[in-house]
């Protein structure tokens, strides 16, 4: 892959894919850690004379123009850490975002507004896709590729615009790539990886794959549901794909016979509602009571989970075991932060609530070995997968 370095980018108009999505509550970032590794990158073609145009997805507002799903309040952020001026332009490939490029002197940023706001994006259909990343494209003459949480999506931004001009990786994939290629080539055994999270249907497929890699695989999170109910457990209201159920059964019976070990939790954190201050309380993992669902991994389970952990010699763990975000429901997570620190094993965090919930819970971020900013893109990377956003950048 040509690193940033390879391009002549002075006085040029370089457009920067980056992975901006981070958290919001009530409109205000509460972890800006995406928009912090996305930094060198920027500041280097700016320091080269640039004019960069950053163009990130928020959320997944699925083709529609939706408020809450803004960038501008990451905007706001990025120039302060920058310390520099960033104009936002209002729209992704219309005028507004015309005129904030056309403003742009060497050496400024300009951010378009979410990239998800516009159906081609996401499309997959190819010529829809390829119609907007045409426009895309029509505002620069270079392209960067720096999202690296982002690079297992087939999205216009992502996979198209790079074919249509120059390109070259940023600093965050190159120093990624480097990082999680170690995983993929000789790991230290016993090798654990832990799952957990809200995305549960993207998830799920990579197990398949690491069936033949791990020897222990930990299910944490919203995970965890699918899997009780695979066994035959209720799971009451608690986050289901009632659609992998036999995916999951089948999971399991193949894990037996290569001899991996899936730990699931032994008990439940469950609450009456979604809610920091709704009734909850710890039940067995296989008596969730029908009116309640489960928002964390229970305290015997943080303590198994940690057991597991302890004499692995390489963890990969993504996504929270718990929802973190709220107190009542983020021992889990702690456990397995701990675990993974204690095990003194090579660690990968990958995510990016996983890594804002390592910072949240006031863990030292140099405790661990490597904190990624992709979630799922690390997780295809391991598989070995060909991704989109990588194989348009070695083309
Ligand atoms: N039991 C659960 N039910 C619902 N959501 C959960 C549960 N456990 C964790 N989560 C949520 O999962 C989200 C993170 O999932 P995900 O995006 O897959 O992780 P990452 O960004 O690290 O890849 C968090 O916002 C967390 O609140
Ligand atoms: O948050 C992200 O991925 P992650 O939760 O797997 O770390 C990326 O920004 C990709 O977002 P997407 O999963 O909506 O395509």
């Amino acid at each position: 892959m040509r690193t940033i370095d390879d391009l002549d980018v002075g006085g040029r108009r370089v457009l920067v894919r980056a992975d901006l999505n981070v958290p919001l509550e009530d409109g205000a970032i509460t972890d800006d850690g995406r928009i912090r590794a996305s930094l060198p990158t920027i500041e280097a073609l700016r320091a080269r004379g640039a004019k960069v145009i950053v163009c990130a997805h928020l959320g997944r507002p699925k083709g529609e123009v939706k408020p809450e799903f803004s960038l501008a309040p990451v905007a706001a952020r990025l120039g302060e850490l920058l310390g520099a001026d960033v104009a936002f332009a209002a729209d992704v490939v219309g005028g507004s975002a015309r005129a904030a490029v056309d403003g742009l002197a060497d050496g400024g940023v300009a951010l378009l507004e979410n990239l998800r706001f516009e159906p081609g994006e996401t499309s997959k259909d190819d010529a829809e896709r390829g119609a907007f990343a045409d426009r895309l494209a029509a505002l620069a003459e270079i392209y960067v590729g720096d999202g690296f949480g982002a690079v297992h999506r087939r999205h216009a931004s992502v996979y198209d615009v790079p074919k249509r001009l120059p390109h070259a990786a940023g600093g965050l994939i190159a120093a990624e790539v480097e990082v999680l290629r170690k995983l993929t080539e000789d790991v230290e055994r016993p090798y654990a990886v832990a799952l957990g999270g809200s995305k549960v249907s993207d998830k799920l497929g990579v197990i398949d794959n690491l069936l033949g890699k791990a020897d222990r695989i930990l299910i944490g999170g919203g995970m965890v549901f699918t899997f009780l109910k695979a066994q035959g457990h209720e799971v009451g209201q608690s986050l289901l794909e009632e659609d992998q159920l036999s995916t999951v059964r089948e999971y399991l019976r193949r894990a037996e016979n290569a001899g991996v070990e899936f730990v699931l939790p032994v008990d439940i954190v469950a609450a009456t509602a979604f809610s920091a201050e709704a009734d909850h309380g710890v039940v067995a993992a296989g008596a969730i009571p029908s009116d309640r669902l489960g928002l964390d991994i229970g305290p015997e389970s943080g303590k198994l989970f940690a057991a597991r952990l302890a004499d692995a010699r390489t963890v990969f763990w993504n996504g929270p075991m718990g929802v973190f975000e709220m107190e009542p429901y983020a021992n889990g997570t702690r456990a397995v932060a701990q675990g993974l620190i204690d095990s003194g094993a090579f660690t990968v965090v990958g995510g990016g609530d996983s890594a804002a919930a390592v910072r949240r819970l006031g863990f030292d971020e140099a405790a661990f070995s490597h904190i990624s900013t992709g979630g799922g893109a690390s997780l295809e990377y391991l598989e070995g997968k060909a991704l989109p956003g990588l194989q348009a950048l070695e083309d």
